[in-house]
């Protein structure tokens, strides 16, 4: 067979494992990263046949990722939603038409109730605020997705949802290699005490929960519309188009509603639990925040999307989170649908993909003191292609065809989330018996999704005044 080049550098695998060990570190995208400066913004690695390839700097994933987005769109089938083909595009079509940026207007009022209710929760009950913040992500996305109304912290889709996740980014995704078994075809032969052979009965379990999550909330939607009493929601618009519906439109759209889901959940809780974590660490920058909102907000109301365009530190502190926080380190993997050649180095049909969003966002040049906390760094002014190029936004959402299509939902919720958090409480490190504060333990746990585990701090209200003003609030809303 003649290549076009050799294939990118890498670290030097073993026989016929490769280098599965090399990827079964935690926080891969530290090694991924050490890769970098050693071999190289493209990187080879492979697992047991299968190549992997970390792209790690701004032009490696934009040249492939964005500019040859037509072949580099697949993905690999178990870890997320689709193959890049006819059902991916017409998926893909369904969720562009309810997110799209002019449809997110009528969903503020939905967000905002959400969002009210979320601080009622982190007010009641602060140490849990892991909880709060799934059972905020999950229920916004099922009144979005489904017009289901999730009650409390025990609900039975909100349940359902978390244990699909669970399974899939923890014990599936973390359970010795980083990727599920059909990524890895050859590791259906490997011996039972091979890295990564426990794949196969977890991915088993997967399956089954996932066909229950798929179409219970579905059959939901469906139950209700022929009451005539439901609200409208992302399946329900597109159920009405009776003209449109076979059994492929709805195969469709069950998996498209739940694929939704699922990736709302962990990216939505890792953002919040890193906003948290930096005003935690940085009272000054918290104190500076809540300043602008009460000049420009005042007390007695709670900021609206009509207050965005006025508070430009809380949007610096809000793209400071995303760098710092970066939510999905390494993305999630495309798959090359065919041969490559790129700088003279040949990349095989196959391939999976991954752009290292963590080498981007902690390079020095492009940001200077990469893993300070420094929201200041948004609010110089840079020419248009330099701004692009440090906007997180750029990354942290993935790339081309495959880019996150939920992004229009998240950058109204999210900002909703932390403004109405910065205007109604105080966040600050807990404190010892002794009165000595106590430095925040952090860890990461989790292989795909940079979720801090759990630490300590202290919520509360600002004051009786602002639970004052969050009780009016909910009062008002019809
Ligand atoms: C802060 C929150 C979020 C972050 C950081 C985030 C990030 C990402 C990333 C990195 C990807 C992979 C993109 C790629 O493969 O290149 C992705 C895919 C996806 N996201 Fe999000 N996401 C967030 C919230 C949401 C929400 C709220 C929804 C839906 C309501 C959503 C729906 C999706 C879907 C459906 C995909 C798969 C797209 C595809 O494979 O074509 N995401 N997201």
């Amino acid at each position: 067979k003649t290549q076009a080049g050799a294939l990118p550098p890498g670290p030097t695998p073993v026989p016929i494992l490769g280098n599965v060990r090399d990827l079964t570190a935690k926080e891969l995208w530290l090694t991924a990263t050490k890769w970098a400066k050693e071999f190289g913004d493209v990187v080879h690695v492979h697992v047991v046949g299968q190549g992997l390839v970390f792209l790690s700097s701004p032009e490696a994933t934009m040249d492939l990722l964005d500019k040859k987005g037509s072949i580099y769109g697949d993905k690999p089938s178990l870890v997320a939603f689709t193959r890049y083909g006819e059902s991916s595009r017409r998926q893909r079509k369904l969720i562009n038409q309810a997110f799209g940026i002019q449809v997110i207007p009528s969903y503020h009022p939905l967000i905002e109730a959400e969002t009210h209710s979320f601080i009622r929760s982190l007010v009641a009950d602060p140490s849990n605020y892991i909880d709060h913040t799934r059972r905020y992500a999950g229920g916004l996305t099922l009144s979005v997705i489904y017009g289901y109304e999730a009650v409390g912290n025990n609900d039975k889709f909100l349940n359902l949802g978390e244990e699909c996740v669970d399974i899939l980014s923890n014990r599936i995704a973390s359970g010795g290699g980083i990727w599920p078994v059909d990524i890895f075809p050859s590791l259906k032969g490997l011996p039972t005490w091979a890295p990564g052979s426990g794949f196969l009965l977890k991915a088993a379990q997967w399956k089954a929960k996932m066909e229950e999550f798929v179409d219970h909330p579905y059959n939901f939607v469906k139950a209700s519309m022929k009451t005539g009493s439901y609200v409208p929601s992302f399946c329900s618009v597109l159920l009405e188009d009776k003209e449109k519906c076979n059994t492929q439109f709805e195969f469709d759209l069950k998996w498209t509603a739940n694929s939704m889901y699922s990736a709302s959940m962990d990216t939505t809780i890792t953002v919040f639990c890193h906003f948290l974590l930096a005003m935690v660490l940085h009272p000054e920058v918290l104190a500076k925040a809540q300043k602008e909102i009460d000049t420009v907000v005042g007390r007695d109301r709670l900021p609206t999307f009509s207050d965005r365009a006025s508070l430009p530190f809380v949007e610096a502190l809000l793209s400071e989170t995303y760098r710092w926080g970066v939510p999905v380190p390494l993305s999630l993997p495309h798959r090359l649908m065919e041969d490559d050649v790129y700088r003279g180095m040949f990349i095989p049909k196959g391939s999976l993909i991954f752009g290292n969003v963590w080498a981007i966002t902690r390079d020095e040049t492009l940001f200077p003191n990469a893993s300070a906390f420094l929201p200041e760094r948004y609010l110089e002014k840079v020419d248009p292609a330099l701004a692009k190029k440090r906007d997180p936004r750029t990354y942290v959402f993935g790339f081309g065809r495959r880019r996150c299509p939920g992004v229009n939902l998240v950058e109204s919720s999210v900002w909703l989330l932390i403004t109405a958090v910065l205007a109604t409480l105080d966040i600050s490190k807990a404190k010892d018996d002794f009165g000595n504060p106590i430095e925040p333990k952090i860890d990461f746990n989790n292989s795909v999704f940079r979720i801090p585990d759990k630490f300590q701090c202290d919520i509360r209200p600002r004051s009786e005044h602002a639970l004052k003003v969050l009780r009016e609030a909910d009062a008002a809303r019809p």
